[in-house]
């Protein structure tokens, strides 16, 4: 596997503000990768720094092996599509897409033009004067259309109704399958885009607290519901997420897996076993992380 993108111990300081604090990781190429965290946790930084838009205050960044500032050679290869996108004053849909096929040397037009009639963006309209949605619209069809080798998506889906934004899933996923790239999204609404993404990089407070596959994620934590007692016996040693009780009925969540046989046991005992959504389980890790979720994801 080969890097797309290496972060080195990439620091960001606004005043007193550590909006990104000491992180390292990588993005492999050819995946799609799910930035995820709480508002304000250096997600929009970090995707900033990435597409040479800001400057670190200590670290590196390196896109494609080099740095991305002002490279030419790196940045006609990345789409960044953001929920504040500027578009000049009287561009309609049509101008933003020819500008972007002016930028993406593998723009597809025909695509851009069958998305803006399933996504119905109005063709006389300034974008400018469109609704919220029609303007996410526009940027997201930028972001597919272009083919980009990296095509970031912060929060995109601002004002994109229900059916839009599986419009959105399902053309993105179908277009990446014929056309391998590196695909960074971040999104609050993880639990429908975690069937998407195949690598999880989780932010808080600008450290970094979870780079991993999204398959080895799931079932990582659980929930038990049973009598108080046997959930408790049932926990050990596991770290403890979240637990709350309700007369003799426990509902404790954990991280860590259960074998066969201790599912078995569990059966035995009147515990039920449910897996923890990757939503669910950023929630854990995000708002326990001072006391155990440091500790829970190693
Ligand atoms: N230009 C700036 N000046 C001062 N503080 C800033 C600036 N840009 C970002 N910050 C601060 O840095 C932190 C990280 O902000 P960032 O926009 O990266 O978060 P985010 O994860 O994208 O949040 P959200 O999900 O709410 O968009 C926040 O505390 C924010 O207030």
């Amino acid at each position: 596997m080969t890097a797309a993108i290496e972060v080195r111990h990439l620091t960001r300081r606004h005043g007193d503000t550590l909006a990104l604090d000491g992180v390292t990781t990588s993005f492999e190429e050819h995946a799609i990768h799910g930035l995820l965290g709480r508002n304000g946790a250096g997600k929009s930084t970090l995707m900033s720094l990435i597409t040479g838009q800001d400057f670190p205050t200590s670290g590196e960044v390196q896109v494609f092996g080099q740095a991305p500032h002002e490279n030419e050679h790196v940045l006609s290869r990345i789409s960044f599509i953001r929920e504040a996108q500027r578009y000049f004053d009287d561009f309609k849909a049509r101008h933003a897409f020819s500008a972007a096929a002016d930028a993406y040397p593998h723009w597809d037009q025909n695509l851009a033009e069958e998305l803006a009639e399933e996504f119905r963006v109005p063709e006389k309209t300034r974008i400018k004067k469109m609704s919220h949605g029609q303007r996410s619209a526009v940027g997201v069809i930028t972001g597919i259309a272009s083919r980009a080798e990296l095509t970031l998506f912060d929060e995109p889906y601002v004002g994109l109704d229900a059916v839009a934004r599986q419009l959105f899933y399902d053309r993105l996923l179908a277009d990446y399958a014929e056309h391998p790239r590196t695909v960074i999204i971040s999104s609050h609404l993880i639990d429908e885009i975690s069937h998407l993404i195949e690598n999880v990089v989780l932010i808080d407070q600008g450290k970094l607290l979870l780079d991993e596959p999204a398959e080895q994620l799931r079932g990582r934590a659980v929930t038990l519901v049973g009598p108080a007692h046997r959930v408790r016996e049932a926990v050990g040693t596991r770290t403890v997420l979240s637990t709350e009780q309700l007369g003799r009925t426990a509902r404790t969540t954990v991280m860590g897996g259960f074998s066969d046989a201790e599912r078995a046991e569990l059966h035995r005992a009147e515990i039920d076993i449910t897996p923890v959504s990757l939503q669910q389980l950023v929630v854990h890790l995000t708002t326990t992380r001072s006391t155990t979720s440091e500790e829970a994801v190693r």
